[in-house]
């Protein structure tokens, strides 16, 4: 069910008109549906329901959507959280999630996040180098505490995503190789500090095949069987995140949360170990819209350019993976035309599609960008002095602003010249 759905001629966002929201806090702004963001947890929750041993923990990955009331809302259902930074950390527990169910990743915590976050508490710091582990000990013994914590494994698994979105190739900086998993944990199991109970593992992001996900865990299992047989206590299996989500018509549809449940139930039987899962844009993506305004429509070569008040410091996935969007009139007209749709950086890689056959649209006139609300919000910036856009969470017929659009003078007003 699409939460997204067009009410007497205009689209609305379960039951708030997206007309009526603009008209209220303008444009350009996200918008998210907490119902939508919510069934996604509970069937991500249900689809890997009774894997492994004791309870698989769902950690959302806070990098794809992190605003504060976003988080609560998926922290009271259960989920935990994978931070990758210690202000991702704190805006976890913030949100009121318990740091038994917190995971750290990354390739450059720094000794000082890493002091945070222990003395704070979480389940497992997700170490991917040896140099790393050195550092947790230092900081574990420090304190005069363990720091629990599990290897990221780089598998050299091609995921078949976009090469900018791929981590689990030998060529990728992230985890370390399968063959140095055994000699590090064993290191690292010597180490004052460090209490070495788990793995983990995450290939890509935006994934529309099983394949290498089976590729990878199956990886995983063999390495969980020899750093057993080498005396290692192995609790805790991470498998990531990367799930893909379908973009609409035309575009490659990812398996759906219950296959890879039940792949994930095949692959880990008999491991013996609690499962932790990472999705990010599997919760969040389909939960959101980017709401903009067509300022003017200027004759093209092509097509005429349809230039909207949202740029790509708004929206950076088109222009950094040539991402797809699915793009729709608020209030479609029922004639359809082929435009190029940019925004007004001045730069030209601020193109959010060329050639797209959509609804005619009129300066005035309001679209949005569909599956925005993963890595939408949380990759945007004020390039060109432009303010960061608003987000609103809307509830049933109810709306809240959850991020207010932060005026260039705000971002200016932190500039200083404290010369010395
Ligand atoms: C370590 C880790 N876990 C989880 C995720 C979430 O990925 P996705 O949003 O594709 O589920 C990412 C991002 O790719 C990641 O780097
Ligand atoms: N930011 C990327 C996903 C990368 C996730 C982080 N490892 C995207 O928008 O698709």
């Amino acid at each position: 069910m699409d939460h997204f759905h067009l009410q007497d001629g205009a689209l609305h966002c379960e039951g708030v008109s997206l007309e009526a929201l603009a008209d209220a806090v303008g444009t350009p702004t996200y918008v998210y549906s907490a119902a939508t963001m919510e069934r996604h947890a509970e069937v991500m929750q249900a689809a890997v329901a009774g894997a492994g041993t004791g309870e698989p923990l769902v950690a959302y990955a806070v990098k794809a959507n992190p605003n504060a009331h976003v988080l609560a809302r998926l922290g009271k259902i259960g989920l935990g959280a994978d931070v990758v930074s210690i202000g991702e950390y704190r805006r976890a527990r913030a949100a009121g999630i318990a740091p038994d169910r917190i995971v750290f990743s990354g390739v450059g915590k720094t000794a000082e996040e890493m002091a945070e976050a222990l003395a704070g508490g979480l389940l497992q710091f997700n170490v991917e180098s040896m140099e790393e582990a050195h550092t947790l000990s230092a900081v574990a013994d420090a304190q005069g505490r363990e720091a629990p914590m599990g290897f990221r494994i780089n598998p050299d698994v091609s995921a078949g995503t976009h090469a900018k979105i791929t981590t689990g190739t030998a060529d990728n900086k992230f985890g370390i190789a399968a063959a140095d998993a055994l000699g590090f944990t064993r290191e690292a199991a010597g180490l004052p500090g460090l209490a070495v109970h788990g793995v983990t593992v995450h290939i890509g992001s935006q994934l529309t095949n099983l394949a290498p996900l089976e590729q990878a865990f199956c990886r995983l299992g063999e390495l969980i069987s020899a750093l057993r047989a080498d005396g290692r206590d192995i609790r805790i299996a991470d498998l990531g995140g990367g799930l893909g989500v379908p973009h609409g018509p035309g575009q490659p549809e990812p398996p759906s949360p219950e296959a890879y449940g039940e792949m994930v139930r095949r692959v880990t039987t008999g491991w013996n170990t609690r499962l932790l899962f990472e999705p990010g844009r599997l919760i969040v993506g389909n939960a959101g819209v980017l709401l903009t305004r067509v300022v003017r429509v200027k004759p093209g070569v092509r097509a005429p350019w349809l230039i909207v008040d949202a740029g790509m410091n708004d929206l950076m996935r088109p222009a950094l993976y040539d991402a797809y969007h699915r793009i729709e009139a608020v209030r479609p007209s029922g004639v359809q035309q082929i435009v190029n749709v940019v925004g007004p950086v001045c730069e030209t890689g601020d193109t959010f599609t060329m050639d797209r056959e959509m609804d005619r649209v009129e300066a005035g006139d309001l679209i949005v960008f569909r599956t925005a609300g993963a890595y939408g919000a949380t990759l945007s910036n004020g390039y060109n002095s432009r303010p960061l856009a608003a987000e609103v969470l809307v509830d049933g017929d109810r709306w809240a602003l959850i991020r207010r659009r932060v005026d260039p003078d705000a971002l200016a007003g932190v500039e200083t010249a404290d010369w010395r």
